[in-house]
């Protein structure tokens, strides 16, 4: 790889290397955004590590570049011949809400339609065809479609995104690398990036000390507000403390976390409300907006959104997706009651970690200087909070995962280098269930109903 030609130069060539056709305005106007993202000043030092590595670990901090930029340095550093065979760059993302709204920017940096040279694949959607370049999809979907080719033919470059989620695709599919992908296929790569130095960390002594390049920290202080005691109904004192930051606080857009899209549309509701009492537009024009999966696409992309302008603000309210999957500009306070769903499906709410809690209040300074507000007590966060993220595969039922290794012909599962093994009962039972279903027979190996 060389890091020659591209679209994604400083200095752009006149003709979109894609489509053949002039650039347009607004290429020219997020190029020259684009070019001030931290992640752009490593640039070299990432590809020719790259070039000279067949893994490669990267941290970086939300909102530096990782997910949009990273597969098109990739990109710009391949010399792609139409008459060879293309090969993709893939980037997975846990969750299916970023792999569609990353896949929608990086289609408008590279001046493209989605679904053409940028295209993306989640569960019930795949918008990506002949011509796609770069994909972005779920890690599920990258789980499945190893399963039915288990080399990734298509790939050329694989890049795992937001790894410190741990979610349970994200450690099946490192565990499909390491152990089989990456030694049958010495011309693919694998990226790992990681929001957290210490998941980074964590991927690099799993992948044997493999280079990581950690993209450095541009943030602005971040003053941390505790309650004085703890909250009953945190979804009142939210949107209390939401009213409260408007009526108050200087001019900044604020960040609300909740766990969940009722939650979320209640809060929404609710500040509206107390904003129309206090006599609407007199206290400045608020823009209440919500981000959960649940909601229809064009609502998403209200998230991006411009700011009405001071003494108006945006408030966004959002589910664990904003804490490190997409990154929002403008934002200077953040609401944190340290709460969140034990996984997208679950109806369990529990406490989240303090690696998590201190995700969320980086958020607050990303612009300028902000303010967190935790609406917890300080001794909450010290004794209640656990240090890091637990991963989603110690905390699951592990069927389908040994349908998939099952699938991909790794029969060995107590053995199979998982990052953090799950527990030797867990597999059993899991083994112990796919029997009694019949989707394995009692050697252990897939019936026609399994396969
Ligand atoms: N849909 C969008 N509309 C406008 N700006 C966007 C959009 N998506 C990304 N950006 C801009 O691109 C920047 C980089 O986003 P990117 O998702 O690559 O960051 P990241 O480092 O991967 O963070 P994260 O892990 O949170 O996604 C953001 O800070 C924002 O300025």
């Amino acid at each position: 790889m060389s890091s020659a030609g591209g679209d994604g130069g400083v200095v752009s060539a006149v003709l979109n290397r894609w489509t053949g056709r002039p650039y347009s305005q607004t290429y020219h106007q997020i190029l020259h955004k684009r070019t001030t993202l931290p992640i752009w000043k490593q640039k070299d030092e990432f590809l020719q590590l790259l070039n000279s590595n067949q893994t490669l670990i990267l941290v970086a901090p939300p909102g530096s570049g990782k997910s949009t930029q990273i597969p098109q340095f990739i990109l710009d550093s391949l010399h792609h011949d139409r008459t060879d065979q293309m090969m993709m760059i893939g980037c997975t993302q846990p969750r299916r809400l970023a792999a569609v709204a990353v896949a929608r920017r990086v289609a408008a940096e590279m001046d493209v339609a989605v679904g053409e040279e940028v295209g993306y694949k989640i569960r019930y959607q795949d918008d990506s065809g002949e011509k796609t370049v770069v994909k972005y999809l779920t890690d599920g979907a990258l789980v499945r479609e190893a399963m039915a080719d288990p080399r990734l033919g298509r790939y050329k470059v694989v890049v795992v995104d937001e790894v410190h989620e741990r979610s349970l695709g994200t450690d099946v599919l490192l565990g499909i690398m390491k152990e089989s992908v990456l030694g049958n296929r010495p011309d693919l790569k694998l990226v790992v990036m990681s929001a957290t130095a210490s998941e980074g960390e964590r991927v690099q002594a799993y992948f044997n000390g493999a280079p990581l390049v950690k993209v450095r920290e541009e943030a602005h202080p971040v003053e941390v507000v505790y309650s004085r005691e703890s909250v009953g109904d945190y979804l009142g004192a939210v949107v209390r403390k939401a009213v409260e930051v408007h009526l108050r606080e200087p001019p900044g857009d604020v960040l609300v976390f909740l766990a969940g899209e009722e939650e979320i549309e209640a809060a929404r509701r609710g500040i509206d409300e107390e904003v129309r009492n206090l006599g609407g537009d007199r206290v400045g024009p608020v823009k209440v907006v919500a981000l959960h999966s649940a909601l229809p696409e064009a609502m998403q992309e209200e998230i991006f959104d411009p700011s009405p302008s001071p003494p108006g603000r945006k408030i966004l309210v959002s589910t664990n997706i904003a804490e490190t999957s997409l990154a929002i500009d403008g934002i200077v306070y953040v609401i944190d009651p340290g709460f969140d769903k034990q996984n997208v499906e679950s109806l369990v709410v529990s406490r989240i970690s303090k690696a998590s809690a201190q995700q969320r209040s980086r958020h607050a300074g990303r612009t300028q200087q902000g303010k967190c507000f935790r609406l917890y007590t300080e001794r909450t966060f010290n004794d209640e909070m656990p240090p890091e993220t637990y991963p989603e595969i110690l905390r699951s039922n592990l069927a389908n995962v040994v349908l998939t290794l099952k699938k991909m012909g790794i029969h060995d599962l107590v053995h199979f280098g998982f990052m953090d093994p799950p527990a030797p009962e867990a597999l059993a039972r899991a083994l112990e269930e796919l029997n009694r279903l019949g989707a394995l027979d009692d050697e252990g190996s897939l019936t026609k109903l399994g396969r």
